[in-house]
């Protein structure tokens, strides 16, 4: 059976300069997270393997399928959830945000309209509909892309610091949310306290995998580590 995460020797170079350097994995665990130190190459990661943007070389390949390559099976297979919602969400209503999304995977405009329906009342947020987008709060407009996300049934979620920039009730609502999602989820942070409990972690360093293996271990040493170059004493030497 095809696994649901394969990197085979990924590379790529922006504006020259290398940023991931021949990453192979395998992964079938239903919650990865993946630690760094800004500029390690996470966000540039998380965009190849959502297939936003194909290797210079290597192949990803989510449940069997090339993601840079067979866009039209990339959009049914796994989604992205960004750091800002405002950088997501490209319209003004909550119902044509989470139905275009289905209409992309094909669906017609009725059959989107009842998905738009149907997710927003497996969240209780059924009074939602008809809602414009611009007054919603961050938090809740990180939902509204998590909904949209989730209303097309994808098979693995990317997750790019999408808690980051909420306060802690919100993030801890939205963090019991993803809890209940079945899809599998592969989350990216700089904050080890958000991948505790999950199944395995994959801590890059300068586009390179630096540990891969268990939570608490690899959480472990990135702390120690990130610990020791805070208390280095400049922080222009720290930049990644
Ligand atoms: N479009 C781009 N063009 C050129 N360089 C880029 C581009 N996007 C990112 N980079 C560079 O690639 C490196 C990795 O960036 P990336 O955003 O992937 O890191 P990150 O680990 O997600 O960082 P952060 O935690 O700060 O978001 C950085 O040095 C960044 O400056």
């Amino acid at each position: 059976m095809a696994q649901p995460l394969t990197l085979d020797n990924v590379s790529l170079a922006l504006e020259g300069r290398a940023i991931l350097h021949g990453l192979t994995l395998t992964a079938q665990e239903r919650r990865i997270g993946i630690v760094g130190r800004n500029g390690s190459g996470k966000s540039t990661l998380a965009r190849v393997i959502a297939g936003l943007h194909a290797p210079d070389a290597g192949q990803v390949r989510l449940f069997g399928v090339d993601v840079a390559r067979d866009r039209k099976a990339a959009i049914r297979t796994v989604g992205i959830l960004f750091q800002n919602p405002d950088h997501q969400i490209i319209f003004p209503t909550v119902d044509e945000e989470i139905a275009f999304g289905l209409t992309q995977l094909g669906q017609s405009k009725a059959e989107a309209a009842e998905g738009v329906r149907a997710i927003l009342q497996d969240f209780g947020k059924a009074h939602w509909q008809g809602a414009a987008v611009h007054p919603l709060s961050q938090g809740q407009k990180q939902l509204l892309c998590l909904m949209a996300i989730l209303a097309m049934r994808p098979r693995l979620i990317v997750l790019d610091e999408p808690l980051s920039g909420l306060d802690i009730p919100t993030r801890m609502q939205l963090t019991r949310y993803l809890e209940r999602v079945e899809a599998h989820l592969l989350h990216i942070s700089h904050d080890p306290a958000t991948l505790a409990g999950y199944d395995r972690v994959i801590w890059i360093a300068d586009g390179r995998i630096a540990q891969d293996g268990p939570a608490r271990d690899v959480l472990g040493a990135y702390i120690a580590d990130m610990e020791r170059l805070g208390g280095m004493d400049d922080i222009s030497d720290l930049a990644g």
